[in-house]
């Protein structure tokens, strides 16, 4: 089983990746398009990558990914908690107030915002393809007054002393992983047991229909389908066309899914299941 992942080595995908399946060798990729493709053109069978988060929101890139380029499967997702650490070089450790610039995934300086606010004004920051691409440069570059945001695990594995621990603004930080197959299968094997059951649909709705997504909403609701998500992404065919995609609490079924995506074409919504799949807390 071959497993691609946003890498390098330990970023939180990886530590999702290590939780999740801890006997199989993953590969890393640089990007999560990199990840997708590797699922699309068969040199991975599977691609674990971050999806949403609780402080900053969805991973646009994966959503947008998954609609528009390569329409594969959500077959699991694994919810982790995420613990941010601003680390430099051990050389630069004692001048680390003096960093001139800040590296790390965009979703991690999101959640480090307040912080990097109050203790590092006016401090430059850049984002990097994730966490540990961060640390990795970090590392390669003493004689810059660098820092990075990134975990516990980057720190160990390239080598960087943290500065100051736990820098993420709000205690509830968690992630949401996937893992995206390209065919519609059960995940693979996994010692972790799961804790429930979700199925994702990304509906189209009708152009210029009054209430339509009050309508898409209330099929879900008098069946008592519990919705956990419900997000907007652009369609990308001019302003105001968007695509809903909705988590529904439940795994597929004989009956009240297949009954309420009826109603929705029939409202003349288009309704595409992107998955039905457990989900793991990490
Ligand atoms: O960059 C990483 O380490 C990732 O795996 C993406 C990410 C970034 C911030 C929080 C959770 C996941």
């Amino acid at each position: 089983m071959k497993i691609g992942f946003l890498g390098p080595r330990a970023t939180f995908t990886d530590l999702a990746v290590r939780h999740l399946f801890p006997s199989v060798e993953a590969t890393p990729f640089m990007t999560i398009p990199e990840c997708i493709d590797a699922v699309e053109d068969g040199t991975c069978d599977f691609a674990l990558v971050p999806i949403e988060n609780a402080l900053e929101g969805s991973v646009n890139i994966t959503l947008d990914y998954l609609i528009h380029e390569a329409p594969q499967y959500i077959i699991g997702e694994a919810t982790a908690p995420i613990q941010q650490h601003l680390m430099v070089h051990p050389e630069n450790e004692q001048q680390w107030k003096q960093t001139e610039l800040v590296l790390s995934h965009s979703h991690a300086l999101a959640q480090c915002h307040k912080f990097l606010h109050r203790e590092m004004k006016g401090i430059v920051s850049e984002r990097m393809t994730s966490t540990a691409a961060a640390a990795q440069y970090v590392n390669e570059h003493p004689e810059k007054n660098l820092a990075a945001i990134a975990n516990s695990l980057a720190a160990e594995e390239y080598g960087l002393s943290i500065v100051q621990a736990d820098i993420h603004d709000y205690d509830h930080n968690h992630t949401r992983f996937v893992v995206l197959s390209k065919e519609k299968q059960a995940l693979p094997q996994t010692t972790l047991a799961s804790n429930g059951f979700k199925t994702t649909l990304v509906v189209t709705l009708p152009s210029d229909r009054t209430g339509a997504l009050h309508q898409v909403l209330s099929a879900f609701s008098w069946r008592n389908l519990n919705l956990s998500k419900i997000e907007s992404r652009p369609t990308k065919t001019g302003l105001g066309n968007y695509f809903f995609i909705i988590d529904i609490e439940q795994q597929m079924d004989d009956v009240l899914i297949p009954g309420a995506i009826a109603e929705l074409e029939a409202l003349g919504c288009s309704v595409k299941v992107l998955g039905s799949y457990p989900s793991f807390r990490l």
